[in-house]
């Protein structure tokens, strides 16, 4: 777990991240969304001290992060960038055993988890001698991840992970990632500036504005509920399409009182992604589903603020 209590910080006297807290638990994935230069990436290069925070404080595992050097800090935490950061003239199995050389696993221990972290990210054992522009940038990113994982760290941060792929693989490893197995336990900080990934991937968001907190809630509590004019013009765009990626098929059945799923369908499914289902595969059909959607929604929105409100 991660607890961050009142971190600020000034460039040449210029406030850019203004009194931030928050916490996110193990096995969640927190969202930093905002706007560009709204201090995003200076708020996740505090927490592994690329950049020193001016005041406040950041415990992981309750542990005052100031207490250790940055050395021994980022050891503990997986860090996954847009661009990549693979080591050019290391191997691709090189690369992804850096951390667990660093904290003397033994040459077993260390094949075994690079072996494992390949096939987890759905890629070829024989690419492990391979060097990193050998590889799709998809494939790439791939790595990337697997290396912020291999060392078993409690914390991963994200730096718009995705951003450099191209929309179809983008998708696609967003779906991937939102169902890591490897993932399951850490406390996950993932920074972004796209909305909908934001709502796919985000178990919490953090939006922020010229450094200040505008909300933190669940996707659907900005979404529905938000807490000021801000937030509600950021989302007021593709407001449809959010809302299609946020609102699942448990809802639609809990706000109707009427179980009308198939058992094989899970009820995590978001809207979006059962239009994307085959025809048999479901049990509506997708516009007959829509009307009900609409039918209920206004009923649906009522319960979420008043779930955000308890
Ligand atoms: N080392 C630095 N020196 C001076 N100003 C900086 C430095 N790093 C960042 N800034 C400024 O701090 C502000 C916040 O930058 P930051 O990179 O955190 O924003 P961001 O929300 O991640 O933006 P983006 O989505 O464009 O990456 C910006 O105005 C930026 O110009």
């Amino acid at each position: 777990m991660i607890e961050i209590l009142n971190i600020s910080k000034s460039f040449n006297s210029t406030p850019v991240v203004r009194n931030i807290s928050f916490s996110v638990d193990p096995g969640e994935v927190l969202v930093l969304l905002g706007t560009s230069g709204s201090g995003k990436t200076t708020t996740l290069k505090m927490i592994n001290r690329l950049i020193e925070k001016d005041s406040g404080k950041i415990f992981i595992e309750s542990e005052d992060t100031d207490k250790l050097t940055p050395y021994e800090l980022r050891r503990r935490i997986g860090y996954v960038i847009q661009s990549i950061g693979l080591f050019p003239h290391y191997t691709i199995e090189q690369n992804i055993a850096i951390v667990p050389e660093l904290l003397g696993w033994n040459k077993e221990q260390i094949q075994n988890k690079v072996n494992g972290l390949l096939k987890m990210m759905n890629l070829p054992l024989t690419l492990k001698p391979r060097k990193p522009h050998e590889l799709s940038g998809g494939q790439q990113q791939r790595v990337g991840i697997a290396r912020a994982l291999a060392g078993n760290p409690s914390l991963i941060l994200m730096d718009e992970p995705f951003g450099a792929l191209d929309p179809i693989t983008r998708q696609e490893l967003q779906k991937e990632f939102k169902h890591l197995e490897g993932a399951i336990d850490k406390s996950i900080i993932l920074v972004t500036h796209d909305i909908i990934e934001a709502m796919v991937l985000g178990d919490k968001i953090c939006l922020l504005n010229e450094g200040i907190i505008q909300q933190i809630g669940t996707p659907k509590e900005l979404l529905f509920n938000p807490a000021n004019e801000f937030v509600r013009e950021f989302f007021s765009q593709h407001k449809l399409q959010l809302e299609l990626n946020t609102i699942t098929l448990q809802d639609l059945v809990k706000i109707m009182g009427v179980d009308f799923l198939d058992t094989n369908i899970n009820p995590d499914t978001t809207l979006a992604e059962y239009q994307t289902h085959t025809n048999k595969d479901r049990a509506l059909n997708f516009d007959d589903l829509l009307k009900t959607y609409f039918n209920h929604r206004e009923n649906l929105i009522k319960q979420i603020k008043h779930e955000s409100c308890l």
